[in-house]
This record gives structure tokens, C-alpha cells and sequence, in this order.
């Protein structure tokens, strides 16, 4: 109910391109090389030194257990073997010795191994982190509305985390084979017919883990936005903003609720999966047991028949016990490798994908004066919407250097207009000409530079004051004086009561946190704009949560910076305010129905604007007295609206 139908995907996670082969042995085997050359390469990327030390140390730390098994064995067999005690303890001193040698340098090369891992790590961690950070924000708003690229979005964001912990376990995984080179070697040396029971015992346990990966894997994408959904749920009832409604409407029990019984369905298949766990685990367990059986009866044969010496034996029982936890840490650990890296693709596929969604750099430039933007025949559907486009051949013009207003009903397509005539969205049909250079074609970064924003629903940043409004031109270090320019300009005059000024933290999720008013936020997004300074001024809805003192002194400042040259693009569904207008296009489901200076459009029998207007009045300009033009709720003669000619 809560969001229209079920989350969890049935097979979504089989068009991922790096889950449509089976997660087998062989695969496994097939793509080990691949995946520890993932790993190397962001480490390497992440810091060369630390890298090649950590390899060093690994491969120390094998030689080193290889030459202690060795000495094992020797000394095995010096003890064992003939001659007197005595004689035989001397023997075997140099190869106490070096087997003690062979075990310090394992241990020194550990540490060091674990001291160069240790900040490798989070250094892999943050570099992914930013590679995704830096793409995500880089891609066409239309890629932020695809519901596919937006799932893998979200599935991308633990390939960071991955990335770290693939560094890792890539690590112990050259360290394990490394220690199984080391137990093989020394097995082939004692009988060669032991080193394949060692491999054939760790099939089990591979089977196993490789199994359980893959339901993890599956089931991880299946449950993406349910898990998703449900902690937004649970955030809800935290979040500052909906805890007034949380309260007063009694939306707390319904909410949690509905978190329950999200959790409930997330708890199940988890106990679904641990049961199928459990069952894989022990019949791995069980066929393991068996093998190691069948391996120590082996071992019992080849005493038997005099094939190996007793020596022989008690260093082929520790190579085995070497070699078989070796090779199951090492299965462990390619399996974690293997679904870490699952995560890790989901990120390169996120970069891969996300350059053919970047927001194109360079292109043809604007002129330097534009004197007209114009719309010719411009058909627009959101992503995923594309039966039901918001805007159909729309095709208008906007002078600059003016005030145009965008007029219609709720839902006509006045918002949609201004984002694509800022550059965010493409027409799929038609054309946006900058003075005869298309948009499509133009550098889109210089589009944006053209633009301030006064969005209906303006972000509120979770920073300072000083930051709500400087954000908006990050491109220079901040300006204390346009600072104060533009909060003059927006009437935040509110800052001065606040307890620390421009530096009073507006959020009140952190301590010291503060909280604005609809209207002191407004006011905020209104400095913003200004602080921008941009040739074209686009406010949607300016005066919303404003007072009307406040609104008065919006409306003036706006005519006064259009009288200054400013274009200025004015969405509001206050008619009165239009007056301030130029020129004012009327959209209705999407279409043009009516262009033209406020005034001629208020004359036209039975026209959209006028009736729009007189229904305004009737709402509210009969309680209000005529304003100083004469008209009623300031709605301008003829001459006004086409005062600036
Ligand atoms: N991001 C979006 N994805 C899909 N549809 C959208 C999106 N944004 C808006 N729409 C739809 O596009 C249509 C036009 O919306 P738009 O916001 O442009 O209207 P508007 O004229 O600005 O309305 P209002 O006066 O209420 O602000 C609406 O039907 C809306 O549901």
C-alpha cells in the first residue's frame, strides 16, 4: 500500500551482466586472476609503497612457512632416525634453529603485513567513494529519474565498502596460497599421491561457500529497495520534518506498522537463507569428513606397506593440517573476494554506465549577448513517462532582458518548462535556440552558468546560513559583501537575531542547530539566487511562503532588477503579481494557449489568463480595496503591462 505494490524483484538481478554466470568452482577458479587484479589495481591506485609492501611481506611470510614445514620435516626425521639420543639432539640443533628463524621472519613479515594493509584500506574506501560521488552527481537529471540507473545507484554505494574489504581479502588470499604452495610442495616431496587428497578435501567446503554466496548475491538484489524502503520508514519516524505530522495525525502506529511487517518479510528471508545455510554447511561438513577419513586411511595404508616413514608421516599429518586450513581460509576467502567483488562491479558498471549519462562537456558556445531564447515545437515526457509527455509542442519565445511569466494550472508544465530551458532536461522533440544555437549542441555547463534559481521547493541545506546562500556560486571564494548584497536584496534581516549570525547552523539534527520559518527560508532561496548573480533569473513560485510585506518588496525588487537588465522568468499562480510582467505565456495540460503582455491578454473575451485572473478576483480582490492604478488587485491597465515596450 505504502508504495504501490511489492519491492522485491524476482529477477531484476539476472540482467546484471556480472551475475549471469553461475558462481561455480570452475568460474571461481576462471575468474580468481580477474578479481585479485581488481583488488591490486585500486590498492596500487591507492598507494604504490604500501602496496608493494604488503606483497613483499606476504610472500615473505609463505617462503618462511614453507622453510618451517621443511624443517619440521627434517627434524622429524633427524629425531626419528638412528644413532644415540644425544647425537641425535645435537643434530637436529641447527634445524631448531632455523625453523625458529623461518617462524620470527613469518611473524615480522605478518605485521607487516597488517601494519601497510591497515591504512590501504580506507584510502581504497575513500578513492571508490569519491569515484562514485563524483560520477553520481555528474549525470543527466534524466539518469537520476531512471528507475534502473537509480537502483544502481544504490547498489553501487557498498562497492566502496567492497573495494576496502576486498583489499583484504585479496591479501589473505595470495597469504593462503602462498601457505598451500608451501604444505603442497612439502606433501609431493613425502608421497605425491597425498597432494590431490588435499585438494579433493577442500571441495566440499568450497561447494558450500560458493553456494551460499550466490543466495546471498541473488538475494541482496532482490531486496534492495524493500531493505531500502523500510529504513526510510524507520527514518520517518525519526526525521525532524515529519515529526510534527508523525504526532498530531497520528501517523507514528500506522508507519511502524508497516515498518514491522516490511522487517517481518526482511527477517524471513534471512531465516530462509540461514536454513539453507545450515543444510549446505552440513552436508559439506558431512563429505569433508568423509574425505579427511578416506586421507588418514591413506596415510595409515602408505605406513602400512612401508611407502613412507613414520617421520615421513608425522610431517605429512602437519602439511595436511597446513595445507587443508590454508586452502579453507583460502576458499573462504576467494568466496568473500568473489562477493565483494560482486558489489565492486555493481560500482564499475555504475562508472561505465554513468559516462554515457555524464552531463556532456564542451559544445558549442552561447553568444555572449543572447537576445532571445525560443521554443520551437518542444515535446517533453519524464523518463519512464514517456506515454504522457507534460509538455506537447510547446513553442514560445522569451525575450531577454525582461520579465516573462509562466501562467497555467497546477500540473500545466510551467516547472518542467523552466528546467528544460535551464538545461536540466532535452526536449525528446523540438528545439530550445539560444539566438539560433541549439541547446542540444550548446556547452551545457555555460547554459547553467546563465541561470540563478528560485526552485518552488528550494533545497534547505543542513549547513550555516552563510553557506544556504554563498552555495550557490562556489566557483569564487565566498564574498562577504555580496553576501550582504543579496541579503539586503532578499530582506534576510532575520540572520541578525539568529544566535551565531551567518554562522548559526540551520538544521536542527545537530547541536546548536536552528530552525527558519517557510517564509525566512523562502527568503534564504531568494538570497541564494541573488548571491548567484546569474543573466537569467528563473523564480517558480517566489512569494509562496511569504508575508505580504515581504511579497510586495519581492515583486518591486524583481521589476527593478528586470529594469536593470536582468531577464527574470517568473512562475507564480498570483495573478496580481503578473502585472510585473512583460510578457506572459499561458500553459494549459501541457500546451500554449495564450502569449502576450498582461494587459492585451486580460482584454481578450474569454480568454484562459483573463478567467484565470477574474476567478482570483472573485476569491479575493472584491475584500480588497482598488489598487493605485485603478485596477482591481493590482492588475495593470493596458499601458502598464506594456510599459517596458
Ligand atoms: N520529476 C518528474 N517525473 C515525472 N513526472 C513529473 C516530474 N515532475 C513533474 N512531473 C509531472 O509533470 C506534470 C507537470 O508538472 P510541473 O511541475 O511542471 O507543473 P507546474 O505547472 O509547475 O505545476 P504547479 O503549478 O503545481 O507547480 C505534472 O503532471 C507532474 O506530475
Amino acid at each position: 500500500m505504502l508504495f504501490g505494490g511489492r519491492l522485491v524483484y524476482d529477477t531484476s538481478w539476472a540482467s546484471y551482466e556480472e551475475t549471469r554466470y553461475a558462481l561455480t568452482l570452475r568460474t571461481m577458479a576462471a575468474t580468481l586472476p580477474r578479481l585479485m587484479g581488481m583488488a591490486v589495481r585500486l590498492s596500487w591506485q591507492a598507494g604504490r609503497r604500501a602496496t608493494a609492501a604488503v606483497a613483499v611481506a606476504e610472500i615473505g611470510r609463505g617462503v618462511a612457512q614453507a622453510v618451517g614445514l621443511l624443517g619440521v620435516n627434517s627434524l622429524l626425521a633427524v629425531l626419528l632416525g638412528p644413532g644415540s639420543l644425544d647425537g641425535r639432539l645435537r643434530e637436529s640443533l641447527p634445524v631448531v634453529l632455523l625453523v625458529a628463524v623461518a617462524a620470527a621472519v613469518g611473524a615480522l613479515c605478518s605485521a607487516a603485513s597488517i601494519r601497510f594493509t591497515g591504512p590501504l584500506e580506507p584510502r581504497v574506501e575513500r578513492l571508490a567513494r569519491e569515484m562514485y560521488l563524483e560520477r553520481a552527481y555528474r549525470v543527466e537529471m534524466a539518469a537520476m529519474e531512471d528507475e534502473e540507473f537509480h537502483r544502481l545507484l544504490q547498489s553501487a554505494q557498498f562497492g566502496a565498502d567492497s573495494a576496502r574489504r576486498m583489499v583484504g581479502h585479496c591479501v589473505a588470499v595470495i597469504s593462503g596460497l602462498l601457505s598451500l604452495v608451501a604444505a603442497a610442495g612439502v606433501l609431493t616431496v613425502l608421497h605425491p599421491v597425498l597432494l590431490p587428497m588435499l585438494a579433493v578435501m577442500v571441495v566440499p567446503s568450497a561447494w558450500a561457500s560458493l553456494t551460499v554466496a550466490r543466495r546471498r548475491y541473488r538475494s541482496f538484489h532482490r531486496w534492495l529497495q524493500h531493505v531500502r524502503a523500510s529504513s526510510m520508514l524507520s527514518q520517518l519516524l525519526t526525521d525532524t520534518d515529519a515529526a510534527a505530522e508523525v504526532r498530531v495525525h497520528g501517523a507514528g502506529p500506522f508507519i511502524l506498522e508497516h515498518f514491522r511487517g516490511m522487517s517481518r518479510a526482511a527477517e524471513e528471508e534471512q531465516t530462509r537463507l540461514a536454513r539453507l545455510a545450515a543444510r549446505t554447511g552440513l552436508l559439506a561438513s558431512a563429505l569433508t569428513g568423509l574425505i579427511t577419513l578416506a586421507t588418514y586411511l591413506l596415510l595409515g595404508a602408505l605406513l602400512w606397506t612401508g611407502a613412507m616413514a613414520l617421520a615421513g608421516a608425522g610431517a605429512a599429518v602437519m602439511a595436511i593440517r597446513t595445507g587443508t586450513g590454508a586452502l579453507d581460509g583460502l576458499i573462504r576467502r576467494v568466496n568473500y573476494l568473489h562477493e565483494e567483488s560482486m558489489h565492486v562491479a555493481d560500482l564499475n558498471r555504475l562508472l561505465k554506465e554513468s559516462a554515457d549519462r555524464q552531463i556532456p562537456v564542451g559544445g558549442r558556445q552561447l553568444p555572449a549577448r543572447v537576445r532571445e531564447i525560443r521554443l520551437e515545437d518542444v515535446t517533453f515526457a519524464y523518463p519512464g513517462c514517456e506515454e504522457t509527455p507534460v509538455l506537447r509542442e510547446v513553442g514560445l519565445a522569451i525575450p531577454l532582458g525582461g520579465v516573462v511569466a509562466l501562467v497555467g494550472e497546477n500540473g500545466s508544465g510551467k516547472s518542467t518548462l523552466v528546467k528544460l530551458l535551464c538545461g536540466l532536461y532535452a526536449p525528446q522533440r523540438g528545439r530550445i535556440l539560444w539566438d539560433g544555437v541549439d541547446a542540444a549542441d550548446a556547452d551545457r555547463q555555460a547554459v547553467f552558468e546563465r541561470f540563478a534559481v528560485v526552485a518552488q521547493d528550494h533545497f534547505r541545506w543542513p549547513m550555516t546560513a552563510r553557506v544556504n546562500v554563498a552555495i550557490s556560486d562556489t566557483s569564487a571564494p565566498l564574498c562577504e559583501r555580496r553576501l550582504a548584497e543579496a541579503a539586503e536584496h532578499a530582506g534576510v534581516d532575520f540572520v541578525d537575531e539568529l544566535p551565531r549570525r551567518w554562522d548559526t547552523l540551520l538544521s536542527r539534527t545537530f547541536k546548536g542547530g536552528h530552525q527558519l520559518s517557510g517564509g525566512q527560508w523562502q527568503r534564504l532561496g531568494i538570497a541564494r539566487a541573488r548571491y548567484r548573480d546569474g543573466e537569467i533569473l528563473v523564480v517558480d513560485e517566489p512569494t509562496a511562503a511569504l508575508d505580504a510585506k515581504a511579497e510586495e518588496r519581492v515583486f518591486r525588487q524583481i521589476r527593478q532588477l528586470a529594469d536593470a537588465g536582468q531577464t527574470i522568468v517568473l512562475i507564480t499562480h498570483r495573478m496580481a503579481s503578473v502585472r510585473h510582467a512583460d510578457l506572459v505565456h499561458v500553459l494549459h495540460e501541457g500546451r500554449l494557449i495564450e502569449s502576450g503582455p498582461p494587459a492585451e491578454l486580460l482584454t481578450r473575451p474569454g480568454g484562459h489568463f483573463r478567467e484565470l485572473y477574474e476567478l482570483q478576483a472573485a476569491a479575493f480582490g472584491r475584500e480588497q480595496r482598488p489598487s493605485g492604478d485603478g485596477t482591481p488587485n493590482g492588475i495593470p491597465p493596458q499601458q502598464d503591462g506594456a510599459s517596458r515596450g
